[in-house]
């Protein structure tokens, strides 16, 4: 697919990193941009995204469409590896996966969360190394447990005392499985409520509070088949400050120095979770890495020489900050209804597609493409097609005031946790992922049929 660029702006940006922000986020906005870097304002108010025009994407995979920036994925996971060229980082497969997501990870140097069989196998039949792979869940089912022992799993991350015991009996009597600790430090962070994972009371992780994670530590160590090789923690997602992941190197380099007082056992590994927050709309905050890599790395040293313990391995586990600016969402707007109080901009998706809104809150920056328009703003709400009061998509955001029935809208920064979490609900079908590149479009994943949803339904 080829695209001709709008003669009166430019194609590319050099020097003025607010420029494509400020052409596709809106005037006056000076900081990074949501959209991904390759995106452009064409001709006749399209944008392009990896060279493809969203308009003729819509135009030929239909909508919703999740377009997906092979690049911007990329460079997001060298961006990692060169922020953190001493760690394993390992990509949260729960914001996002496909076999191609896989590979291209895996090109890139990563390793992979995973957190079902199901993610496993589809990750290990599509050529992922299983020993780069590193299993977690609050709740592994025996099916979970097995796979990651027959596939070879590299690391199992224990997330409660039950689990010690039904690992180290199913594992074979001539192998021994790595596995890690998932410790609780005692820290809130995250987004939301529902993601704040680093707290006592909640139901991952074992508490260094408790003695849980000590506890645990203990049980490990006294199993032939299981080998201890390090903590780990997952304290949130969407955090948008280092100073939490300091605070849990710091409570983690603590109990590191405790195990070896106890059980005189130096681990050889730290895992410090992903959970890095990204903009949703312009102007808001994403986490530094560059940063986080720097007092990451002081906090480790200084720690481990105050306590003489040799540096563990670092690892870490991004979803969002990874696939999130890669992707966007784009939509046909169905109908427009003024109520009294609102302007309501009905789109083809929704909450079956994306739950993030309906579920925290949060606030996303629709734009109108395709056309050019001079109507002078106004607030609308968009929402879904589902049959849901909350089905939500963008409250309050402002569209041109003539936006009708057959415009399209695009939503940035939906490459994470959209798709992942998508439902079912009313049978609408879940939306395709088409990944652009250097101006070639391709499917990823195909639209989910009708006949794909009415073959499960066997019963009369
Ligand atoms: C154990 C674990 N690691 C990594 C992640 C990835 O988090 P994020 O997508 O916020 O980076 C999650 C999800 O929050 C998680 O539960
Ligand atoms: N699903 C959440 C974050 C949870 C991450 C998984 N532990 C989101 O959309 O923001």
């Amino acid at each position: 697919m080829t695209v001709s660029l709008h003669p009166s702006l430019p194609s590319s940006l050099p020097g003025d990193p607010g420029a494509l922000s400020r052409l596709l986020d809106g005037a006056g906005t000076d900081g990074p941009s949501v959209w991904p870097r390759s995106a452009r304002p064409e001709a006749g108010g399209d944008v392009s995204v990896g060279g493809v025009s969203l308009t003729e994407a819509a135009d030929r995979f239909g909508t919703p469409l999740y377009v997906l920036d092979e690049q911007e994925v990329r460079e997001r996971c060298r961006t990692y590896r060169a922020a953190f060229p001493e760690a394993d980082v390992v990509y949260a497969a729960k914001a996002f996966l496909c076999r191609a997501m896989a590979h291209w990870v895996r090109e890139e140097g990563l390793g992979l969360d995973v957190c079902s069989a199901g993610e496993l196998a589809l990750a290990v039949t599509t050529g992922f190394p299983p020993e780069k792979i590193v299993l977690h869940g609050n709740a592994k089912s025996p099916e979970d447990l097995r796979t990651a022992l027959r596939l070879g799993v590299g690391v199992i991350v224990v997330d409660s005392a039950s689990e010690i015991a039904r690992l180290a009996a199913i594992t074979p009597a001539d192998a021994r499985q790595q596995v890690m600790v998932r410790v609780v430090p005692g820290i809130a962070a995250g987004g939301h409520a529902k993601v704040r994972t680093g707290t006592d009371d909640q139901k991952f992780g074992l508490s260094i509070t408790d003695g849980s994670a000590q506890h645990a530590v203990a049980r490990i160590l006294d199993q032939r088949h299981l080998e201890l090789v390090g903590l780990h923690c997952h304290i949130g997602s969407q955090i948008g400050s280092v100073k939490p992941y300091v605070t849990a190197v710091r409570r983690l380099v603590g109990l590191l120095a405790r195990i070896r007082e106890q059980h005189g056992v130096v681990l050889p590994r730290l895992n410090i979770g992903g959970g890095h927050a990204i903009a949703y709309r312009p102007g808001e905050p994403s986490l530094d890495v560059g940063v986080l890599a720097d007092r990451v790395r002081t906090e480790l040293a200084d720690g481990c020489a105050r306590a003489h313990l040799p540096l563990p391995r670092l690892m870490l586990e991004p979803g969002r900050a990874i696939a999130g600016p890669a992707g966007v969402a784009v939509y046909h707007v169905l109908a427009v209804k003024r109520t009294r109080e609102h302007t309501f901009v009905a789109v083809d998706g929704g909450m079956s597609d994306n739950p993030r809104p309906a579920l925290y809150g949060v606030r996303y920056a629709p734009r109108l493409i395709g056309r050019l328009s001079s109507a002078p703003p106004r607030t609308v709400t968009v929402v879904g097609r589902h049959c849901e009061a909350g089905d939500v998509l963008a409250d309050e955001v402002e569209l041109p005031g003539d936006v009708r029935p057959g415009d399209l809208l695009a939503v940035p920064a939906a490459g994470a946790y959209h798709l992942s979490m998508a439902s079912g609900y009313n049978l609408v079908g879940r939306p395709p992922v088409v990944a652009v590149s250097g101006g070639i479009a391709r499917v990823l994943v195909r639209r989910e049929s009708l006949d794909d949803m009415t073959r499960r339904d066997v019963g009369l």
